[in-house]
């Protein structure tokens, strides 16, 4: 069977499709939450379309149709700023001033609702952005892992916290306080998760928020939705929908929005910034491009190298912000290297995304396929091949991953964030050429180092630590554990994210303090009689 026509037998008729990993039926999405209300949705809606292709009667392969969601305008995009602007009401909403103890009250609440919505969010995950079932698996439970880790860290941080002598007789509660409104944005990719990496701090830190969905991602949220309005008081979390183009803009000219929540493009964070009239009061907690090259010095175990890259280059099919990007191999190496990571990519089960073992799916983005098709093309006519046998096989949403070789500058391939699965590879001499490309590089998120030289390795770290956020050494470029600080330099990132990273993201270090003298010794242990139990339970330091 030609390679073409195995790719397209993935595509199967959808009576064929397992009924336990179908959704039990289209979803309309017709509500949206704002100031605690499900509101009605009469207006126009967008259609989502499933990068899971069917063959129609006569064998063309179409995406599915799976439901659709409002698309919201400017309007409803400011009533739920309003409703945020209100319930934050300058520090002094019922959200802001209570206890972190309640407030993680709510927040457990919240994880119980979310737990009972695990199986169909899991589902739409997987057809809404082409996720092998296993991994939107993993993603839903590594969400809840992390709202529990953030729990404990709370709690941990306020039992280690007291009230302390600072110096000089002065005595001060350090606290932790909200900032205001956040926007909050996550990316397709990680649809649940990392736009959870920041909306779950944002909100148990006292903000309130304004949260839009990803595009390719939007329904799976829809299930959610109920049970934030049952676990937070109104207002706290307000939904917008629809193009971001169109509604986002206006809400940054508002003024109003303290913390821009984004992951996402740079040139999308860049544009939303640039609205804001007090852009050096807007906080900005961002995760966006990288282009993370992975180096295999002559002196790498290749097999590790392989494995690592194939696993760093295309989980997910290279849609992650921390995948291999570009690969440097040393000249010496560079024949047995690409050899051995073409076997790897034979090796690799593709398939839709509820085959088990699968590692290559379709692709979400409707335009993506032709744009890497653009960016092989174009490093073909300035020299490079696909070295990999069927590489760069293009069937409706899918496409088999390719083998770049020899990469250079005059490439899209050699600049540009592919986010797909293609591996583009440049022979090197020196060392110097890839931390030249490092300095060059506009991002700064991520490297791997491959060498079995301990010595080597010593004398690479600083130069590159010194340009990215993480130097892995002989292993691929990941977030994980979500424990460990995640940033990046230059374009890549803003603020820092990890379970505690995140918590500092989106408060701010406040002072309550008195100098101790007779007075006021009597008065502070009155205070905090008088005060509710907020005042005790915000007294942590971090
Ligand atoms: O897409 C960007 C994500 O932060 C990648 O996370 P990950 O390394 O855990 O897959």
């Amino acid at each position: 069977m030609e390679f073409s026509d195995q790719l397209k037998a993935v595509f199967i008729p959808e009576s064929d499709i397992p009924v336990e990993f179908s959704i039990p039926e289209e979803i309309h999405q017709r509500e949206y939450l704002c100031n605690g209300e499900m509101l009605k949705w009469d207006g126009p809606v967008s259609e989502v379309y499933s990068p899971v292709c069917v063959p129609d009667k006569e064998g063309n392969l179409y995406r599915k149709f799976i439901g659709t969601y409002p698309i919201c305008t400017e309007k409803e995009a400011m009533e739920a700023l309003d409703a945020a602007v209100k319930a934050y009401d300058n520090g002094r909403g019922e959200w802001p001033t209570m206890s972190i103890d309640n407030r993680i009250k709510c927040l457990q609440k919240f994880v119980f609702k979310m737990n009972e919505q695990r199986s169909l969010v899991v589902k739409l995950i997987m057809w809404e952005i082409g996720k092998s079932h296993a991994d939107a698996a993993k993603e839903f439970d590594r969400t809840i892992d992390y709202i529990n880790a953030t729990i404990d860290a709370l709690k941990d941080i306020d039992r280690q916290s007291s009230r302390f002598e600072m110096e000089e007789g002065v005595v001060a509660q350090i606290r932790r306080s909200p900032i205001g409104v956040v926007l909050c944005m996550g990316p397709f990719n990680y649809p649940l998760n990392e736009t959870f990496t920041t909306l779950i701090p944002a909100i148990i830190m006292g903000n309130t928020l304004l949260f839009k969905p990803p595009k390719h991602g939007t329904l799976l949220h829809y299930p959610l939705l109920k049970a934030f309005q049952e676990s937070f008081p109104k207002g706290v979390v307000n939904t917008i929908y629809g193009r971001g183009a169109n509604i986002t803009p206006g809400l940054m000219q508002t003024g109003k929005i303290n913390v821009l929540a984004f992951i996402g493009s740079s040139k999308v964070a860049n544009d939303l910034k640039k609205r804001h009239p007090k852009i050096n009061r807007l906080r900005a907690v961002l995760s966006l491009d990288a282009k993370n090259a992975a180096i295999v010095t002559k002196n790498a175990d290749i097999k590790l190298a392989v494995s690592e890259t194939i696993l760093g280059a295309l989980s997910f099919n290279g849609q992650r912000c921390t995948a291999i990007k570009i690969v440097f191999v040393h000249k010496a190496i560079a024949d047995d290297f690409l050899k051995q990571l073409s076997v790897a990519v034979a090796q690799l089960k593709f398939g839709m995304p509820w085959v088990q073992g699968v590692s290559l799916t379709p692709l979400p983005e409707p335009g993506k396929p032709e744009y890497l098709k653009t960016c092989i093309d174009d490093a073909i006519s300035h020299g490079a091949h696909v070295v990999n046998e069927n590489g760069g096989t293009n069937i409706a949403s899918f496409v088999y991953p390719a083998i770049v070789y020899p990469v250079n500058e005059k490439m899209k391939l050699y600049r540009e964030e592919q986010f797909g699965p293609i591996i583009p590879v440049i022979p090197y001499d020196s060392i110097e050429e890839p931390i030249q490309y490092q300095i060059d590089s506009p991002h700064g998120m991520q490297v791997s180092i491959f060498s079995n030289d301990a010595k080597e390795i010593a004398s690479l770290i600083d130069p590159f630590v010194n340009l990215v956020s993480r130097v892995n050494i002989n292993s691929q470029c990941q977030r994980g554990p979500d424990k460990f600080p995640f940033t990046g330099r230059k374009d890549s990132a803003e603020g820092t994210l990890s379970v505690v990273d995140a918590l500092r993201s989106f408060s701010i270090r406040s002072l309550v303090a008195t100098k101790m003298n007779e007075t006021n010794k009597g008065l502070i242990n009155e205070i905090v009689n008088h005060h509710d139990s907020n005042f005790l339970s915000t007294n942590f330091i971090f």
